[in-house]
């Protein structure tokens, strides 16, 4: 494995699910595994659980993390070939990805989209500039459309929490919000539970669709209470338009998810990637209660990223 920034199959999928619940057993079983090794975590954007949990996860792997918050304390990065760098622009994306390229053994990056140009952010042609430029196998941290660590850690959760003989019934929730959100965390949840042969119901007003690339396989529902009954796992997201690229189409209410909604899914688990709007996305009920599982995903992030950097040294 070259980089780590889609779901590639399912057999390569239980093999990080099953590796991350090894590490997740005994996390510094492999501390000499990475040692003269090291990882650059850049971030264009801002993170809590991706920022600590890939520091933590290359330390128990005994590997070096340096992280680089580029928004802030980078020069501002010129993305375009051939361009006329006589405005705010500093540093091409071709020199300061190759240098970052001779400095690491390994890139991790974060790059979220404008959601203002569709045809860039679809083909995540930031984060896609890394790769090009960098020479170095390069992890994806949450690009434009995807956000591989997230649902590797999802899928670790839902193995952990699942009943043995019972394939789940999982919905992923669209919840209101105040502001245009990304795709990514849903694109790749749809993508992973999809690829991993789970049962997908998505829920969202008509006009939330998401890009079929994601989401063929899944059954798609603008009744969200017709989709939550029988739900055994319900991960709940804000996105914004796909077709219309970047808008806030909705903020019906009825849309966040209170213990009400559970009359049909009384065993229903709730899973969210965070940072999480309480009481506009989720109800402080659940997600305080016992249906929650935020903390369990957000602690599975260390050995989602442990398992995935393990691999790629290898
Ligand atoms: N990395 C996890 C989610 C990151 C991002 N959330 C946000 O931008 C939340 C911003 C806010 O609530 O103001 C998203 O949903 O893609
Ligand atoms: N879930 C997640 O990626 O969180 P951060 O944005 O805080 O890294």
């Amino acid at each position: 494995m070259m980089h780590f920034t889609n779901f590639e199959n399912k057999e390569i999928a239980d093999q990080l699910i099953q590796k991350a619940l090894f590490y997740k057993a005994d996390p510094r079983k492999d501390l000499s595994k990475g040692l003269g090794k090291r990882v650059g975590c850049i971030f264009l954007n801002p993170s809590l659980r991706t920022r600590a949990s890939t520091q933590i996860a290359a330390q128990n792997l005994g590997m070096e993390s340096i992280v680089l918050n580029m928004d802030k304390e980078g020069w501002a990065l010129e993305m375009q070939d051939g361009a006329v760098m006589n405005k705010g622009t500093v540093e091409h994306i071709k020199d300061a990805a190759a240098v970052l390229g001779t400095y690491f053994d390994v890139l991790a990056i974060r790059a979220f989209p404008s959601l203002s140009n569709k045809q860039e952010d679809t083909e995540d042609f930031v984060f896609n500039q890394f790769v090009k430029y960098s020479g170095k196998p390069v992890i994806s941290l949450e690009s434009a459309i995807r956000h591989p660590l997230q649902s590797l850690a999802d899928m670790i959760t839902i193995q952990e929490n699942q009943i043995a003989g019972k394939s789940p019934k999982i919905v992923l929730t669209w919840a209101p919000h105040i502001k245009a959100i990304p795709h990514a965390v849903a694109n790749s949840f749809a993508e992973w539970a999809i690829g991993c042969g789970h049962d997908l119901t998505i829920a969202h007003p008509e006009g939330y669709e998401l890009d079929v690339e994601f989401t063929k396989g899944a059954k798609i529902e603008y009744d969200q209470k017709t989709a939550l009954e029988g739900a055994d796992f319900v991960y709940v997201k804000n996105w914004s338009g796909f077709n219309e690229y970047g808008k806030i189409l909705s903020t019906d209410d009825s849309w966040m998810l209170t213990e009400k909604h559970f009359e049909f899914a009384n065993n229903a688990k709730v899973m969210h990637c965070l940072p999480v709007r309480r009481n506009v996305e989720l109800s402080d009920e659940i997600l305080d209660g016992p249906r929650s599982l935020i903390q369990q995903q957000a602690a599975n992030r260390i050995y989602a990223a442990q398992a995935v950097l393990s691999k790629i040294i290898e």
